[in-house]
């Protein structure tokens, strides 16, 4: 059984959001992007656009996919789809998270992320790595 998650690329300039995940969750302290499980009912974006109320206290306008990926970990597979989105209301608070920050394509190395989102931040590094702007 594969798992669907959902969670979104945010901007703010050249930085995007991520998030560090409570440690008593699976994949605890690790960094990820802001989202969740997909709920019985909803479509990708409507779970999206709860879990961004509900982790950061924020209303999201979600884009088109920017990367999807699948990834089988000892206790889950996930279906990850990753969504540009922007904040169109509110400032973001760490409602669940451990810590948030906002970071460069160049910065990425710094991290320790979920496994599944390896394949993502080689492509986010591949187009966003040594912007100018
Ligand atoms: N949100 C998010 N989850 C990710 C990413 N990468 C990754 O492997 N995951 C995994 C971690 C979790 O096993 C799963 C997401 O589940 P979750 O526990 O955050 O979901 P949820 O907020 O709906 O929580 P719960 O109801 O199960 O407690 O996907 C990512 O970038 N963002």
């Amino acid at each position: 059984m594969v798992t669907e998650v959902v969670a979104a690329l945010i901007w703010r300039g050249k930085e995007f959001m991520i998030c560090q995940r409570p440690a008593h969750k699976a994949r605890g302290l690790l960094w990820e992007f802001v989202g969740g499980k997909v709920e019985p009912g909803e479509t990708g974006e409507q779970a999206l656009v709860r879990e961004c109320r509900e982790e950061l206290g924020v209303t999201v306008s979600v884009g088109e996919p920017f990367m999807e990926v699948t990834h089988t970990y000892p206790d889950i597979t996930v279906h990850l789809v990753l969504f540009h989105a922007s904040i169109v209301e509110g400032e973001p608070q760490m409602l669940e998270h451990n810590d948030i920050r906002w970071i460069t394509a160049d910065e990425i190395g710094q991290y320790a992320f979920c496994p599944a989102d390896e394949e993502i931040l080689e492509r986010l590094r591949q187009t966003y790595a040594n912007q100018k702007a």
